[in-house]
């Protein structure tokens, strides 16, 4: 086991986050605890993770260029993807130059494309998933809506957080939809996936942390979510045995052919007693800032001790909490947090402001965690937290 350093000098383990959003500035701080000198980067200046790193830098991590300069640079031993919308075929060269990529720098590739990962789980692992097409052309579009049905998904093949993705109930829903996710897209030139529309009771997010010691899956997190992205979460979601075995299997078979060392976030949907495997983020997932209240060790605490090898002898769950994502909406600036006293009247309730400089349209800005005596009441304390914030911007748009 590599000794731990001091910042700043030349001892330190150097940690290099690409994405610097508000499940960065967590891992940062868990970072910071072991005395890892960080370094956040992202596309805009002032990004939540830079505000406790040690240093940041501004690039487009699309740009494979950009990318490759800021690494060589800053020498680090750990590249930790952030967002999965990077130049993840320099990750590839770069590893094979001796560079370490969590959890393996193929994971950042296949995950960023939703066209990789599914492939992987339900052609080669044969994972159950919904009924799928791959689509680059407006005739392939239309052809898959024939043969999938309504309702349907489509998604831009590279986006998160339901950029881009909208459900079709109808041919007239058809136009929209392809001009969206057109529009949602970040890279992927216009390819989408349609997916048919799964009936779920509920679906759950499966934190599965691959470390030194093995595997291990936290309890499984449920969670609403609207537009694609998601908007509460709650632990422990409670399932039949045989299920929760299922989602243990398949986020094991998922999780191995990826590889590597890290926490991941295993999507499913659960309808019955089918488990049907949706996607995964080979990082910390939004549904899990939960954990932030529910365990002793949350998913950033997970993903420091996992990718610095450390060993998790055991993980502690505290009973039912929830979090609850709070969100602006409109155009401004340098924005305001009004209600923080009275979000945090109730005991067992913490609230995480994120610190981003702008919004442009709809933005999560900050979340809300509680614990209560069962999961509706710890939900019902986190909305109620949520409700009491209220996000002003001070100033218009640069
Ligand atoms: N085939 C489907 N059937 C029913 N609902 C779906 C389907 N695909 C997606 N959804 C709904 O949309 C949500 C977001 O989908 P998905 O996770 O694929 O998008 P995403 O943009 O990758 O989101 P994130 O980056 O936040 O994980 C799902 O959690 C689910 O609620
Ligand atoms: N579902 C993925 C997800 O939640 N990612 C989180 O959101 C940030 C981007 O936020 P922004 O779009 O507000 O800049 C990302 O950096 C990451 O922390
Ligand atoms: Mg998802």
């Amino acid at each position: 086991m590599r000794a731990f350093g001091t910042p700043l000098t030349a001892t330190a383990r150097r940690v290099l986050l690409l994405g610097a959003g508000e499940l960065g500035k967590e891992l940062v701080i868990e970072l910071q605890r072991y005395a890892c000198e960080v370094i956040a980067v992202d596309r805009y200046a002032h990004a939540p993770a830079m505000q406790v790193a040690h240093r940041s830098h501004v690039i487009d991590m699309l740009d494979g260029a950009a990318l490759r300069h800021v690494i060589e640079a800053e020498q680090p031993e750990l590249i930790v993807p952030e967002i999965e919308a990077i130049h993840t075929p320099t990750l590839q060269q770069l590893e094979a130059e001796g560079y370490t990529v969590i959890p393996t720098a193929r994971a950042t590739r296949l995950t960023m494309d939703r066209e990789g990962i599914r492939r992987l789980a339900a052609e080669e692992l044969r994972l159950p998933t919904s009924p799928y097409r791959f689509c680059g052309t407006r005739a392939e579009f239309d052809a898959a809506l024939v043969a999938l049905g309504y309702p349907c998904v489509v998604k831009p093949v590279m986006s998160s957080s339901g950029k881009g993705q909208s459900v079709l109930r109808g041919a007239a829903d058809a136009d929209h939809a392809w001009d969206y996710a057109q529009r949602g897209g970040r890279a992927g030139q216009g390819r989408v996936i349609v997916e048919g529309f799964v009936d779920f009771d509920f679906e759950i997010t499966l934190l599965s942390v691959r470390h030194a010691g093995g595997v291990l899956f936290c309890e499984p997190i449920g969670h609403r979510q609207e537009d694609g992205d998601y908007r509460e979460s709650w632990q422990p979601q409670g399932m039949s045995i045989e299920a929760l075995g299922a989602a243990h299997e398949q986020a094991g078979a998922i999780t191995a052919a990826l590889g590597g060392s890290g926490v991941f976030g295993v999507e499913f949907f659960v309808r019955g007693e089918d488990v049907i495997f949706s996607e995964v983020s080979p990082r910390p997932h939004d549904t899990g800032l939960v954990t932030l209240i529910s365990q002793d060790l949350s998913e950033f605490a997970l993903h420091a001790r996992a990718i610095l090898g450390l060993p998790i002898p055991a993980l502690r769950q505290f009973g039912p909490a929830a979090s609850c994502a709070v969100l602006a909406e409109g155009d401004g600036r340098a924005p305001r947090y009004l209600g923080v006293d009275a979000a945090l009247r109730e005991p067992d309730t913490q609230v995480r402001i994120f610190g981003k400089p702008e919004v442009r349209g709809r933005r999560r800005m900050a979340v809300t965690l509680a614990r209560g005596a069962d999961i509706d009441s710890a939900r019902a304390k986190a909305r109620a937290a949520a409700a009491a914030l209220r996000v002003e911007c001070s100033a218009p748009l640069a």
